[in-house]
């Protein structure tokens, strides 16, 4: 049975065409195995863009699901901030989020279902942003949330938001995709949700992803059309997204153009690099890399993360460690504090520029996908140490006389 919420909705296969009615249970196409996409049926939507009210993701309740139970912390709104001296590129700061990602417009949307079907509680499988985030809105819901987490994989800042907003932990041997096996084999069967008491929201939820696709919305409304839109790229989910949200608007006549969506993937941990040059399918065993949050090696969306790239005319590019490292100080030195995988972005549009694939005059937008506190022991190791002891005013003096000698 379609509830009301989903009724501007369909649900179809990108691979076999199957359609079927809006659900929050069914996520897989029964017919082939791919998953759903969640479309918008135009003549059910009455979209007045320049008359949206409100801001953060609900702005757009229009093109949203819209469960009767909203469960919102003012998620979305994020800074669009314009880098000095490289070319014409902006940041998204996702890090603004309530609980420091991207995933917050996701599980406020989620959650909010989740609440109104009326489970027991959500369970995701993460590198932690994700678990962070649900913990977050189920605390805020008052649903339970079990979290199924590689053991050693995940960063401290984001396992203790799970700790302090109650979510029930489960460490798995192996990695996030180990981790996010358990969850699918948990409670999915043939691609439906058959477990009333534990509702998955990772990136299978095409709900869930329907909160993502703001950032596009975001964008176009701050500074029209983009050339590209760089994304770290780790599940798949979250490029899929934003190219979704840009495509809707060209849908409903909003914009002209979608931009190029430009996935980067950390060397190490880069099963979509690898299709995408034809060099096997897009997975990979033991995904290494700095950026936790990325280290993944059979991304689940790796067809929607495909269609979003090829669709626009982008690329898949791979990007080292010690680039990714470099970018997070140089966004550090910018005042732009964020996670290793979020610096992909700036690491992946400087190569591009390197290059020759952009240019310095394109409109280029970098999604800074989670905030540099996320991840403590990488920003302690990733920073330059420049502090000294002070044990008298005179001492303290020095330093400013010595800091600032035309004064
Ligand atoms: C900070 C950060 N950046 C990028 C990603 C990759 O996003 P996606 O898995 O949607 O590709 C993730 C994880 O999802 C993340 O937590
Ligand atoms: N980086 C993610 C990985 C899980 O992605 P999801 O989009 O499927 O939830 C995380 O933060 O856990």
């Amino acid at each position: 049975m379609r509830p009301r919420f989903l009724s501007k909705y369909i649900l179809k296969c990108p691979r076999c065409g199957f359609e079927t009615e809006a659900s929050p249970y069914v996520m897989r196409c029964p017919r082939c195995g791919e998953l759903l996409d969640a479309l918008l049926i135009a003549d059910r939507v009455r979209l007045n863009w320049g008359g949206l009210r409100g801001r953060g993701v609900w702005r757009y309740r229009e093109l949203l699901p819209e469960p009767g139970n909203t469960v919102t912390m003012g998620e979305g709104a994020t800074p669009l901030i314009r880098l000095r001296g490289h070319g014409n590129a902006y940041v998204k700061f996702e890090g603004a989020n309530p609980t420091g990602s991207f995933k917050d417009r996701g599980m406020t949307v989620g959650v909010s279902l989740a609440l109104s079907i009326g489970v027991k509680g959500v369970i995701v499988a993460s590198t932690g942003n994700t678990a962070a985030s649900a913990a977050a809105y189920a605390a805020r819901a008052g649903l339970e949330c079990l979290v199924v987490l590689p053991k050693g994989g995940v960063a401290k800042g984001k396992l203790g938001q799970a700790m302090l907003h109650g979510a029930k932990i489960a460490e798995v041997p192996g990695t996030f995709d180990n981790a996010l096996e358990y969850v699918l084999e948990a409670v999915l069967s043939d691609g439906r949700v058959n477990n009333v008491n534990y509702y998955p929201l990772n990136s299978i939820n095409p709900w869930r992803l329907e909160g993502q696709k703001t950032i596009a919305y975001e964008i176009v409304e701050e500074i029209g059309v983009p050339d590209y839109v760089f994304v770290p790229v780790g599940n798949g989910g979250n490029i899929y997204a934003i190219w979704k949200g840009f495509r809707e608007l060209v849908d409903f006549g909003v914009i002209d153009r979608v931009p190029k969506m430009i996935g980067v993937q950390a060397s190490g941990a880069a099963p979509m690099v690898r299709y995408w040059r034809g060099l096997g399918e897009a997975r990979i065993d033991n995904p290494r890399t700095v950026a936790s949050a990325i280290r993944i090696g059979r991304p689940i969306n790796w067809f929607r993360a495909y269609r979003a790239v090829k669709y626009s005319g982008g690329e898949f590019i791979e990007v080292s460690d010690d680039e990714i490292l470099m970018a997070q100080r140089m966004l550090g030195r910018e005042g732009i504090g964020v996670e290793p995988a979020s610096a992909a972005s700036l690491a992946g549009y400087l190569k591009a520029l390197g290059e020759g694939m952009v240019d310095a005059g394109d409109k280029v937008v970098l999604i800074a996908t989670g905030h540099a506190l996320k991840d403590p022991d990488t920003l302690l190791m990733n920073s330059n140490v420049n502090m000294v002891s002070v044990s008298s005013l005179d001492e303290l003096r020095s330093l400013i006389v010595a800091q600032e000698p035309g004064i």
